[in-house]
C-alpha cells in the first residue's frame, strides 16, 4: 500500500462528447494500466456486455500507477461520473470520493450546460479543479477563446490551462503530472471508526453486489462484519479489493483509499449509492453526509407489444433492476394494453436508456405509453394522494388542487438564439429568472417550468430551434398548484386510457385538436369508420374519423403478381407487430406516443 502522502484520487467531469472517455483512456494507457491492445475498446465506457455476462469488471473506478516527474510513484485513483443529467445525484456521490476533478471542455464548444451544473457539484464537494482544453487538433478549435471564458469562470490565468488532444495523445503526460501537483492528498483517520462511502455498485452472480467505496476515515479487513448505516443491513464481505483494473483482491483498504467491497447482497437496493459502511464491533457515530433516495420523476407504462412476452419483459426489468438501483416498477393493467408495467425513472435520458436496452439487449418488441410525471392530488376531503399515471386521476368533483413538479431550468445557447428560446419555454409554461454571459458570445438563462412540459419533446425542440448549439441542465424545486385537467382520447367510442393525458386547462382544447389529427394519421384505415374523439372535463372537444377501407383499395391489395403481393403481406407482418389491438382497432405503437409529437405552432 502507498501512503497516503502519494495517492491522488481525482475525477473527470465534462459536457457530454467533449471527451472524457478518450482522457481516460488514454491516461490509463500512458500509465501502462492497460496495454495498447487492451485499448481497442474504450475501457471505461463499454461495459454494458461485460455485466451481462457477469463478468466482474465495470472500471468505473480504476487504479494506476504513475511515475511522476520527481522520480516518485503515485497510486492515481481514477474514478468515474455518470455522464448524463438525470444522475446528478450518483455525480455529486462520485465527487464526494474524490479531492480533485479535471474539468474537460472541447475546444470547439467552449462552456455548456453540463460543464457548469458539473462544475458546480465539484466546487460544492470543496474539490481542487484542473480545467483542461480537449480536441486542439482540430481546425475549428477556438483554443485561446475557451481558455478566456475559463479564466472568467475560474480566475485560473489563461496560459496555465492545459491544452490537450485526447485522441492524438497531445500534452496527455502534463495532465497527470498536474493532478499530482495540484491535486492534494486524500486526509482522514486512520484510527477513527470505519466510514467507506458507496459512491457506485454492480451485481456479480458470485460475488453479489459489489460496493465501489472510498474509504474516509478507519480502514476494513475482509474478516470485518459491516453494516451500511442508512438501509441498516449487515454483511459480511466475500471479498474487498482494489480495480487495477479488474477487480484484485486485497488484505485491507483504509482511510484514503479506493477499492471495492463485495457485499453477497442479492439487490442493489440493500446497497445504496451515497450510503455509508462502517464496522459492526466499533461503528462510526454517523453516516457520511448527503445520503438519499433518488426519487424517480418521470413515469411511464411499459407494455410488450405481444402479450405472451410479458413474463420475458418481466424478467428482463428485473435484470436492470439489479445493476439500477433508480430504475422502479410495478404490475399495471391497461384496458386498451392489458398487462405491463408502471416504471418510474430519474428523467427523461434515464427512461430512454431504460427503453433502448429492452429492445436492443433484450430484443422486446414493447409499447411505451407517454411519459407522466407525479402529481399530487389534494381531494375536497382534504386528504392528499400522489398519482403518476392520468389513468389514476381521480373524478374531478373530488378534486379541490392538482399540484406538479416545477424544475429550475439552466439553458446555454449562443445569443442569437435567445429570442427562439425564450419563446419555447413561454409556450411551455415557463417562468424567466435571470441570464448571465459565461462568454461574450453565450447566454445562461434560467427558468423554472413544469416538469410536465420539459418530458414532451422540450429537449428535441431546443436543439432543432437552436441547431443543436444549446444545452441545458435542470433539478428539481417544488410542488406548486396548476389548472389542471384530464385530456381523455376515445377511440371508437372507448375511452382508451394508455392515451389520456394530463394537460394545462388553457391548453386542452389546442392540445385535444392538435392530438385528434395527429391520431387519424397514424391510426391505419379499417374495415370500417373509426371515431376518434378528444374531450376534457367531461365535454368532447375534438373529433375526427378514419374512413373505412374502400373495396377497391382492397382489391388492390390483394390483386396484382406475386412477388408484390408477398411484399405486401411481409410488410403488414413487420406492421402488425408494432399494432395493439384496442376494441376491435389496431392501434399502432406511434399513437400511444403521438401526445410528444404534436406539432405546435
Ligand atoms: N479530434 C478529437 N476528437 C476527440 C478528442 N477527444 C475525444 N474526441 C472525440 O470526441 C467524441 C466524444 O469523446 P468521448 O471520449 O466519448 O466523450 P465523453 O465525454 O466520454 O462522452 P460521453 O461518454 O457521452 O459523456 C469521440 O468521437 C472522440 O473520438 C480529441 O482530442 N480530438
Amino acid at each position: 500500500m502507498m501512503d497516503k502522502e502519494h495517492i491522488r484520487n481525482f475525477c473527470i467531469i465534462a459536457h457530454i462528447d467533449h471527451g472524457k472517455s478518450t482522457l481516460a483512456d488514454r491516461m490509463l494507457q500512458l500509465t501502462g494500466t492497460i496495454s495498447d491492445r487492451e485499448m481497442m475498446d474504450q475501457v471505461l465506457d463499454s461495459m454494458d456486455l461485460e455485466r451481462e455476462k457477469g463478468v466482474t469488471i465495470k472500471a468505473s473506478a480504476v487504479r494506476m500507477i504513475y511515475q511522476a516527474k520527481n522520480g516518485e510513484s503515485y497510486e492515481l485513483n481514477l474514478i468515474d461520473t455518470p455522464g448524463h443529467v438525470d444522475f446528478s445525484y450518483e455525480v455529486s456521490r462520485a465527487l464526494m470520493a474524490c479531492e480533485g476533478a479535471l474539468l474537460v471542455v472541447d475546444a470547439t464548444q467552449g462552456i455548456e450546460a453540463q460543464t457548469l451544473a458539473n462544475l458546480y457539484l465539484a466546487l460544492d464537494a470543496d474539490l481542487v479543479i484542473v480545467p483542461v482544453i480537449n480536441k486542439i487538433d482540430l481546425p475549428s478549435a477556438r483554443v485561446d477563446e475557451v481558455a478566456e471564458d475559463i479564466h472568467n469562470l475560474l480566475g485560473i490565468e489563461p496560459e496555465k490551462i492545459l491544452r490537450i488532444s485526447a485522441k492524438e495523445g497531445i500534452n496527455v503526460d502534463q495532465v497527470l503530472e498536474t493532478v499530482v501537483k495540484e491535486i492534494p492528498p486524500p486526509k482522514g483517520d486512520l484510527d477513527a471508526p470505519l466510514q467507506a462511502l458507496i459512491f457506485d455498485s454492480h451485481y456479480d452472480s458470485y460475488k453479489g453486489v459489489v460496493a465501489y467505496v472510498r474509504v474516509m476515515d478507519g480502514k476494513v479487513n475482509p474478516t470485518d462484519m459491516l453494516r451500511m448505516m442508512s438501509t441498516n443491513v449487515d454483511i459480511r464481505p466475500v471479498e474487498i479489493g482494489v480495480f487495477s483494473p479488474d477487480m484484485r483482491p486485497v488484505k485491507e483498504l483504509q482511510a484514503g483509499d479506493v477499492g471495492y467491497i463485495a457485499t453477497g447482497l442479492k439487490t442493489v437496493s440493500e446497497c445504496r449509492v451515497g450510503d455509508t459502511i462502517t464496522t459492526i464491533v466499533r461503528p462510526a457515530e454517523k453516516p457520511l453526509p448527503g445520503f438519499r433516495h433518488p426519487k424517480p420523476m418521470v413515469f411511464a407504462g411499459i407494455y410488450p407489444v405481444e402479450g405472451e412476452d410479458y413474463e420475458d419483459l418481466k424478467e428482463a426489468l428485473e435484470k436492470l433492476q439489479l445493476n439500477d438501483a433508480s430504475l422502479v416498477f410495478e404490475p399495471e393493467k391497461s384496458q386498451a394494453l392489458n398487462f405491463g408495467f408502471r416504471c418510474g425513472f430519474l428523467g427523461l435520458f434515464h427512461m430512454e436508456i431504460i427503453q433502448e436496452r429492452l429492445e436492443r439487449e433484450y430484443d422486446l418488441d414493447i409499447v411505451v405509453t407517454a411519459p407522466s410525471v407525479e402529481y399530487e392530488v389534494v381531494l375536497n376531503s382534504g386528504e392528499v394522494i400522489r398519482i403518476d399515471s392520468p389513468a389514476q386521476l381521480p373524478d374531478e368533483s373530488q378534486i379541490a388542487e392538482i399540484r406538479e413538479p416545477w424544475m429550475i431550468l439552466q439553458i446555454i445557447t449562443p445569443v442569437d438564439y435567445y429570442g427562439t428560446v425564450m419563446e419555447l419555454v413561454k409556450k411551455r409554461r415557463g417562468i424567466f429568472k435571470e441570464q448571465e454571459y459565461p462568454a461574450p458570445t453565450r447566454v445562461q438563462l434560467t427558468f423554472e417550468i413544469p416538469l410536465s412540459e420539459l418530458i414532451v419533446d422540450f429537449f428535441d425542440e431546443l436543439k432543432s430551434r437552436t441547431r443543436g448549439y444549446a444545452s441545458m441542465d435542470y433539478h428539481f424545486a417544488d410542488y406548486r398548484p396548476g389548472n389542471l385537467t384530464k385530456l381523455e382520447v376515445l377511440v371508437g367510442g372507448e375511452p382508451v386510457d394508455a392515451l389520456a393525458t394530463i394537460v394545462h386547462r388553457d391548453n386542452a382544447y389546442h392540445k385535444g385538436q392538435a392530438l385528434v389529427s395527429k391520431l387519424k394519421e397514424l391510426i391505419p384505415r379499417q374495415l370500417f369508420d373509426v371515431a376518434i374523439q378528444a374531450s376534457a372535463s367531461g365535454r368532447i372537444i375534438s373529433r375526427a374519423n378514419v374512413k373505412a377501407l374502400r373495396k377497391d383499395v382492397l382489391a388492390k391489395c390483394y390483386g396484382g403478381d406475386i412477388t408484390r403481393k408477398k411484399k405486401l403481406l411481409e410488410k403488414q407482418k413487420r406492421g402488425k407487430r408494432r399494432m395493439k389491438m384496442v376494441g376491435n382497432v389496431e392501434i399502432p405503437q406511434e399513437a400511444f406516443m403521438a401526445i410528444l409529437r404534436l406539432e405546435e405552432d
